[in-house]
């Protein structure tokens, strides 16, 4: 019985085994899923009650960062809170705890992008009284909205100073925009100054001219536009200020629309600085034309700046909506913009959350790649200048394979950015001086000869006057240069610098870098030759040319390569001077110290001259205007190139002294520019006034041209100076006659004589061999006693002839010593056609030039002063015209009547304030 029972059973597991086993086995996994269930309900169902959104930054750290009992010990202000993260979005001003931060707690920067378009615009909450300080900034090239900027400043100070509400505005400040460093008021406002009473905030009034070439203004605007894409800085960092108002100045005569570029420059201003503001324009943009209605713009426009002023007093902010507010609908072109800068935004704030620097990284790389395509921009530009330049030469193969370097200043490559104006959208090189310009009109007319697009020739007068034997200028005194012999020829009209004597009467092409058709040193060479050799053929029938130096005249033995604007600019100035040294002729090149590499990259030169027009930095600004930024700095590298290159160039510092700009004062400066460069010789000469509206624009009269006493004070001083500290120079030689005096290295003097005339065959020479030479290698002959220093520097064998209102007798009151005086007396000989005292064959001179030349002759009114120029005619403005024209008249008016030919109409300086030329 009890065998069946088991055998039942074991029947009965056999059938029911695996139904239960999997019975259990699902019961199981059942209770361990509800188990588990149940498990995290409860973890869930016991988790705090969720914080503030405010504080949810602050529950980043562990749990164990939370002290238990923190909530008693400590409490965080808001104020506390911004300190850590400014842009924050504000937090109640309920009391929350504060973690207990371990020191390798990473430092968590919490806060909310800040909005593109802030729509409240400093119309926000009324600030707690404050006080405002309006800065005026003004940018001017050639003085004329420094005038204006200058009579507005002054305007409105008075009137804020008796509005009603005077105690809340603090006297305004003026600004030259080339003084300033941007990075004091254009990254941020300036550091806030806490008055007595109350915050000081800022107002910026901004008034610019527009220039279509390169000028200080370009990197002006590259600040602006760079600050607003600076990744590591708020898009809107003036932001801080109360409001801005821009005022630009413009010609409608040249630039009629706005897409023609009228105003280009500060319409992009006011664009830029609604971005970096935050669109805290508080009164629109105003814009005159300066040949019609610039001055009751101006006006309108300093009413509607104070109203605006007068409202933020009054309502603490711009006010929204109103006029002025600088709310109203923006130009499409400005939300473009911010839409392309919103794309920027998206890209940097797609990177992952908690990556803090992912979102910078991601703004770095998208203005990498536009700066990139800038770049590709830039190089292609230059590429199709070139390439259009190269089509428009024959040469042109032989020009890109030349081993010279093409010498393009890429410390500036900005491109123009005159949105409209022509030069702006220019695809290919454009002529430097084409000429349908007004500059090749106003050059042709001050008796240049322009050769292909950028290069001119021009005789002067002592080119003239050696040919009459009337005297050669200063450079056959100190180094044995006839005049009659000498070419003065620029490859660049164009130059870095609007110097306040410029001869170029303000219409000169500047720039910083060369971005026009480049012409093959070739054609120039010959174009500047025919040019020379014509407008000596004009002298032929003037009365006293002599016929054998009018005969050697047709045979260039020297060239000055100075005249105007900047020699070394031109891309070939190496091929050129090889030229110029293949036929035997000389080379004395003048340059502005402005561009440092490419004074490295020059070959040797006969004589290579640095124009230092002042000791130091604020004198060099106020005299030279230079274009570049890092002028100075420039500037010296220069001087230390000149010092390198001392074993083979025979160097010259040219000092031009104006009196009230780089006298005074200044002789230790001076010294010290000398001790830099060790220049082999140093020629100091006053000023050359020319006349021109620029210059009496920029504050240079008459008055600021020193006597020639004043000069020799200055360079005994000088030369006492140097030896003071022990550096070997002496007073060599003088020319009394254009007020020029010689300072050289007593390397120059053997046995007992200075030695500054130079053996020119013998230079030719060294060059043809080919190796390394120096200026010691050539020294020539002795300096002339009659040039020496206390005799005047007047050759003997020349005839001294002086002017209308000039005798001998004031000559010799005026200073003009020793020899030059006993000269006086017209002498009627013939002049010996080999000139006593002189080396053998070589004489040239420079003619009139720019500051960074020569000095033209002493001027005729009997004060013994410096120089006027006596090419320089039309723009001539107000009583200095009178003064100009009296030293140019006598001399012309002499020729006139003396029967000089007229054949060239274009040659003269046939204007209304001088006497029409008769030649020259
Ligand atoms: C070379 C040159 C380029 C100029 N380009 C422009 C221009 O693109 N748009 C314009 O409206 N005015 C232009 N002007 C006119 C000047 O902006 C205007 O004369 C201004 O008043 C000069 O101011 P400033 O004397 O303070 O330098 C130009 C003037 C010169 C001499
Ligand atoms: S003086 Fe000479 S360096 Fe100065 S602006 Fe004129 S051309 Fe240029």
């Amino acid at each position: 019985m009890a065998g069946s029972i088991f055998s039942d059973l074991l029947a009965a597991w056999h059938i029911f085994r695996i139904p239960l086993f999997i019975g259990v086995a699902i019961t199981f996994v059942a209770i361990r899923a509800v188990s588990r269930l149940r498990a995290s309900r409860e973890k869930l169902s016991s988790s705090p009650a969720p914080s503030s959104p405010a504080l949810d930054s602050k529950k980043e750290a562990p749990q164990e960062w939370i002290a238990p009992n923190s909530l008693d010990e400590k409490t965080v202000s808001r104020e506390n809170n911004n300190a850590e993260s400014s842009a924050a979005e504000p937090i109640s001003e309920k009391e929350v705890p504060i973690k207990k931060k371990t020191d390798a707690a990473p430092k968590r920067v919490t806060g909310t992008k800040r909005s593109k378009s802030p729509k409240s615009n400093g119309a926000d909450t009324p600030r707690a009284p404050f006080k405002v300080q309006p800065l005026v900034f003004y940018a001017s090239l050639t003085a004329s909205t420094q005038k204006s900027a200058e009579g507005l400043f002054e305007v409105m100070k008075t009137a804020l100073a008796a509005s009603s509400r005077a105690e809340r505005f603090l006297e305004p400040q003026l600004h030259d925009l080339s003084y300033i460093d941007y990075d004091d008021f254009f990254i941020a406002p300036p550091k806030i100054v806490e008055d007595e009473e109350a915050e000081v905030l800022y107002f910026y009034m901004i008034l610019l001219p527009t220039y279509n070439i390169d000028t200080t203004l370009d990197p002006f605007l590259d600040h602006l536009q760079e600050t607003h894409h600076d990744f590591r800085i708020d898009t809107a960092p003036l932001s801080p200020l109360l409001g801005y108002s821009v005022f630009g100045f413009g010609d409608k005569e040249g630039w009629p629309t706005e897409e023609d570029g009228f105003c280009s420059q500060a319409r992009q201003v006011d664009k830029w600085m609604a971005k970096l503001t935050g669109r805290k324009r508080a009164f629109p943009l105003g814009m005159g034309d300066v040949k019609s209605d610039s001055k009751e713009r101006l006006e309108e426009w300093r009413l509607g700046v104070q109203e605006a002023l007068a409202d933020i007093v009054e309502k603490g902010g711009l006010g929204e909506g109103v006029s002025g507010s600088g709310d109203p609908v923006e130009s499409d072109e400005e939300e473009e913009e911010e839409e392309a800068d919103a794309e920027v935004e998206a890209e940097a704030d797609g990177s992952s959350p908690g990556d803090s620097d992912a979102g910078a990284q991601a703004k770095l790389r998208v203005k990498r790649r536009r700066n990139k395509a800038a770049a590709v921009d830039d190089l292609e530009d230059l590429g199709s200048k070139l390439r259009k330049s190269d089509e428009n030469n024959n040469n042109a193969e032989q020009d890109s394979s030349s081993d010279a370097p093409l010498a393009v200043d890429f410390t500036t490559y900005g491109k123009k950015k005159s949105s409209g104006s022509p030069s702006a959208t220019a695809p290919t090189a454009k002529e430097m001086v084409p000429k349908t310009s007004p500059t090749y009109a106003s050059l042709t007319k001050q008796g240049y000869t322009i050769v292909g697009s950028h290069s001119g020739v021009k005789i002067c007068r002592w080119t003239k006057s050696a040919l009459r034997g009337r005297g050669s200028c200063y450079k056959f005194s100190f180094y044995g240069i006839k005049s009659h012999l000498c070419m003065e020829t620029t490859p660049s009209l164009s130059c870095s610098n609007k110097c306040i004597f410029c001869w170029r009467h303000g219409t000169n092409p500047v720039g910083t870098t060369w971005r026009w058709k480049v012409d093959p040193p070739e054609m120039i060479f010959d174009g500047v030759k025919e040019g020379h050799y014509k407008k000596i053929k004009m002298m032929k029938g003037v009365p006293g040319v002599r016929a054998e130096r009018f005969q050697e005249a047709m045979r260039i033995r020297h060239c000055a390569l100075s005249l105007v604007g900047e020699p070394i600019f031109y891309p070939h100035i190496n091929e050129f001077t090889r030229m110029l040294h293949n036929e035997r002729i000389s080379s004395f090149l003048v340059c502005n110290a402005q561009h440092p590499d490419q004074l490295a990259a020059l070959e040797q030169v006969t004589q290579l001259y640095v124009s230092i027009d002042a000791s130091n930095r604020d004198a060099l600004r106020r005299i030279d205007r230079p274009l570049h930024r890092d002028f100075w700095e420039r500037f010296q590298r220069c001087l230390d190139i000149l010092r390198e290159h001392r074993s083979r160039q025979r160097t010259v510092f040219r000092l031009t002294l104006v009196k009230g700009f780089n006298i005074d004062e200044e002789v230790t400066g001076y010294a010290d520019l000398v001790e830099r460069g060790i220049p082999c010789f140093v020629e100091i000469k006053g000023v050359t006034y020319c006349g021109t509206s620029d210059s009496s624009r920029a504050g240079l009269t008459m008055q600021n041209v020193p006597f020639y006493e004043e000069i020799k004070e200055f360079v005994i001083k000088l030369d006492d100076e140097l030896r003071r500290r022990g550096l070997s120079y002496g007073i060599a030689a003088e020319h009394a006659h254009s007020c020029c005096i010689l300072l050289a290295s007593t390397n120059f003097r053997i046995n007992g004589r200075w030695h500054t005339l130079i053996d020119y065959d013998r230079f030719f020479d060294l060059l043809a061999e080919g190796k390394p030479f120096g200026p010691e290698d050539y020294i020539g002959p002795p300096t002339p006693e009659w040039a020496t220093w206390g005799h005047g520097g007047f050759d003997p064998a020349d005839t001294r002839v002086f002017r209308k209102g000039k005798n001998r007798k004031d000559a010799s009151e005026a200073g003009e010593t020793g020899e030059s005086v006993v000269n006086d007396a017209v002498d009627s000989s013939p002049a010996l056609p080999g000139i006593s005292s002189a080396p053998p064959t070589h004489t040239a001179a420079e003619t009139e030039t720019c500051g960074s030349a020569d000095t033209p002759e002493t001027p005729s009114h009997s004060a013994p002063r410096a120089g006027t120029c006596c090419s320089s005619n039309s723009n001539s403005a107000n009583g200095n015209k009178s003064e100009s024209k009296s030293c140019c008249r006598s001399e012309e008016e002499q020729l006139e009547e003396e029967g000089a030919a007229t054949e060239e109409p274009e040659f003269h300086a046939n204007s209304t304030n001088v006497v029409v030329n008769t030649f020259a």
